[in-house]
């Protein structure tokens, strides 16, 4: 039997379902055994995954969130591309039946599948609705001022702590932001169209979102928290009622929120013109490394048509929240009436279509966008704390960024 190693990021309800794919593939068959490894949040199983590849014992299998797709498409050598793979193996592989949205994300200019697509979310706003209606909200806010209003009743109501809050910060308040606006985030079609690409993302309607933030944080109408998802919890234990985070997060909030839930579009700003346009996707895909030999890419290559099964598909799609990841998938959970009885399955569907996508809202890829990410933060969090004009900080954020693509682009050249 040959190991197939696969490495990846899932916690709670989401951990489950990698367990049981994996049992279950091992079960269908006898020539490969996938193992499974969690090697903690997204960013650390990414640099887990590129040490183990210098050093030469990667994994055969790295789920990288979507922010670590230029990282990986920069690491030549390091991975083999999925549409090779595939042909090589002889697996019967056809990329138009999968979805657009997502497959853009993975492939070169030329529609060449790099990575298969897993994981694919987006950002909603997830709503306790008992909290909103004891709160005297009648209605799911849909735009920003509506949330604000929301929040501090909440707060008046006894939230104390949290009006409103979002996980993966620099996601929901930068990056799906600009996308929902129709503004860059970064020139070149935020990056998708080139390495040379420039931050924008210090326009004034960037600054104004951030002022308010920064106002509604001194009272916690608006509370932060944090970098990445580690504070779900705050929707599930009841302290925030309104929060944003990934679709992905169905799952765990099925397993733990006790009480009555739903899922909304992400809020927008009603005098910005053509708002909202449409999301972006975020989650994760799965890169096969470098290296490996052809029985295990045949194995690897065996294992990702078994997970594009329609059925498998649109049974992951409907328990995690993740998006259906083949267009087969989508239609037989749309025939079946699942969404008129599931609709928080259905939102980050219709964010990503909502609009025919812009050059701002095709979606992301930037070199060093995990470290990025980190500076954006930092800038974001020395403004919520008060220590640097809204301003100052995203101007930072913006030139301390650029410097971290050109030195990308020296990399990859
Ligand atoms: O929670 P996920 O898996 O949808 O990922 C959220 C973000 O896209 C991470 O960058």
């Amino acid at each position: 039997q040959t190991e197939i190693q696969w490495w990846h990021a899932m916690t709670g309800a989401n951990n489950d379902v990698i367990n049981r794919l994996a049992d279950e593939f091992n079960a269908s068959q006898k020539d490969y055994k996938v193992v499974v490894s969690y090697k903690g949040q997204y960013a650390d199983t990414l640099n887990a995954g590129i040490a183990a590849f210098r050093a030469n014992n990667a994994p055969h299998i790295l789920q990288v969130f979507e922010v670590g797709t230029a990282t990986m498409m920069g690491a030549k050598g390091a991975v083999k591309p999925v549409y090779q793979m595939m042909a090589e193996t002889g697996q019967a592989f056809d990329p138009k039946a999968y979805l657009p949205t997502i497959t853009g994300y993975y492939s070169t200019a030329k529609g060449e599948m790099l990575s298969f697509p897993f994981n694919s979310s987006s950002m909603v706003m997830w709503v306790n609705r008992d909290e909103l209606k004891k709160a005297g909200v009648a209605e799911i806010p849909k735009t920003w001022p509506e949330v604000f209003a929301a929040a501090k009743k909440l707060k008046a109501a006894g939230h104390e702590t949290c009006g409103f809050s979002s996980a993966w910060t620099t996601w929901a308040m930068l990056e799906q932001f600009s996308a929902w606006h129709n503004l860059p985030l970064a020139t070149k079609a935020n990056g998708l169209d080139g390495f040379d690409t420039e931050l924008k993302f210090n326009s004034p309607v960037h600054v104004k979102h951030l002022q308010t933030l920064v106002e509604l944080q001194k009272d916690k109408t608006y509370d932060y928290s944090g970098r990445a998802s580690a504070s779900e919890g705050r929707f599930t234990s009841g302290e925030c009622a309104i929060f944003m985070n990934s679709s992905g997060f169905l799952g765990n909030v099925k397993a733990n929120a006790k009480f009555d839930w739903a899922a909304a579009p992400m809020p927008y700003y009603p005098d910005i013109a053509g708002a909202p346009q449409n999301s972006i996707i975020g989650g994760a895909s799965l890169w096969v490394m470098g290296g490996k030999s052809a029985d295990e890419y045949k194995g690897v290559a065996k294992f990702f048509t078994f997970l594009s099964d329609t059925d498998r598909q649109a049974k992951l799609h409907q328990e995690s929240g993740y998006l259906p990841i083949t267009k087969a998938a989508y239609e037989k959970t749309k025939a079946s009436g699942f969404y008129e009885k599931n609709p928080a399955n259905q939102v980050p569907l219709i964010e990503l279509t909502n609009k025919e996508p812009t050059e701002n809202s095709r979606g992301l890829r930037l070199g060093n966008m995990v470290q990025m990410r980190d500076v954006w933060s930092e800038e974001l969090e020395a403004a919520l704390a008060g220590l640097k004009s809204p301003q100052a900080a995203l101007d930072a954020a913006v030139e301390r960024g650029n410097q971290m693509l050109r030195q990308f682009e020296r990399t990859v050249r």
